[in-house]
C-alpha cells in the first residue's frame, strides 16, 4: 500500500519572473518504505518536501497521503492532519529550550490531550529504542547535537505518524553521531514499520535508505535501490551525484 503518492505535481513561485520549482514530479513512498531524496542546490528538494508536507501548495498535480488529498481540508483541519498524520524531524532538532527531552518529546500528545500515564509510557518505550531514556529529565542545553536530534525523532514518533518527513536530519552533526542518527532512524524504519522519507545531502546518510530519488532541476532524474550491499549502495549513491554535477562542496564525499 501506498501511504505517499505524488501525481504530475508541478510548482511554480509567483513573481515578475516565474519560476518553476518542480516539474510534473510522479513519486510513491510504499508503507514501510524509508525513502530518500538528493539533488544538486536548487533542485527543488525543500519545495517538494513543504509541498508533501502541506505547508505548501502544489500549483497542480496531487499530493495523496493514505489515499486521501490534505489540500481538501480548511486550514484548521490540514493543521490536525499535519499534527496527527505526519512527523517532522530538522536539521536545526527545533526542540523547545525551556522544557526538558521527556516534556519535548510527549509534546505532540499534550496537543491531543493523551493520558498522563499513557504518555509517558510512550515516551519510555521510544526514548529507549533511541538510547536516550537515561537523559530524559535534562534539558534540551545540558545535551549534545546527536542526543537533540535523536529527541527530535522520539518526538517525530510518538504519535505514530503516517510518514515522518526529515529535512538534512544529520546536517548539524559530526560524523560518528550522524551515523548513529541514521543507525537508529533506520532500525525504527524496520522494527516499527515507519515509513520514512528524507531529504539529505549527505551520501553517508542517504545510504541507510531503501531507495533514492535524485531530482534536478524540479524534475526527477533517476532512483536507485539499496539491495543487500549497504556501503556499494553508498557508491552508487556518489558516482549519480557526481554525474548530476553541481558545485563540488554541495556534496562532500565522506564519511562512510
Ligand atoms: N519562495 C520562493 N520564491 C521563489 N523561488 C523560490 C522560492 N523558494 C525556492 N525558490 C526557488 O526554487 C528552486 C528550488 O528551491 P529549493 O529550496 O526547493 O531547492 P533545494 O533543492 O532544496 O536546494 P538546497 O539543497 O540548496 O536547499 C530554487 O531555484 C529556488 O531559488
Amino acid at each position: 500500500m501506498d501511504i505517499l503518492e505524488v501525481k504530475g505535481l508541478n510548482k511554480i513561485y509567483p513573481g515578475n519572473v516565474p519560476y518553476r520549482a518542480l516539474n510534473d514530479i510522479d513519486l510513491t513512498v510504499a508503507k514501510g518504505e524509508f525513502v530518500g531524496i538528493m539533488g544538486p542546490s536548487g533542485s527543488g528538494k525543500t519545495t517538494l518536501l513543504n509541498v508533501v508536507s502541506t505547508i505548501d501548495r502544489p500549483t497542480s498535480g496531487q499530493v495523496l497521503l493514505n489515499g486521501a488529498d490534505p489540500f481538501r481540508l480548511l486550514s484548521e483541519g490540514l493543521a490536525r492532519f499535519r499534527r496527527r498524520e505526519l512527523g517532522f524531524v530538522f536539521q536545526s532538532f527545533n526542540l523547545l529550550d525551556t522544557m526538558t527531552v521527556m516534556e519535548n518529546i510527549v509534546l505532540p500528545l499534550t496537543l491531543d490531550r493523551t493520558k498522563v500515564a499513557d504518555m509517558l509510557g510512550r515516551a519510555e518505550r521510544i526514548a529507549e529504542k533511541l538510547g536516550i531514556a537515561g537523559i530524559l529529565n535534562k534539558r534540551t542545553y545540558e545535551i549534545s547535537g546527536g542526543q537533540a536530534q535523536r529527541t527530535a525523532i522520539a518526538r517525530a514518533l510518538i504519535h505514530q505518524p503516517q510518514l515522518l518527513l526529515a529535512d538534512e536530519p544529520t546536517g548539524n552533526l559530526d560524523s560518528k553521531s550522524a551515523r548513529d542518527v541514521m543507525g537508529l532512524m533506520s532500525a525504527l524504519n524496520k522494527d516499527e514499520s515507519a515509513t520514512m522519507l528524507l531529504v539529505t545531502h549527505d551520501a553517508m546518510a542517504a545510504s541507510y535508505c531503501d531507495r533514492v530519488i535524485f531530482i534536478k532541476d524540479g524534475r526527477t532524474y533517476t532512483e536507485i535501490h539499496c539491495g543487500d550491499n549497504r556501503k556499494a549502495f553508498y557508491q552508487k549513491i556518489l558516482n549519480v551525484l557526481s554525474l548530476l554535477g553541481g558545485d563540488g562542496h554541495e556534496f562532500p564525499a565522506i564519511r562512510v
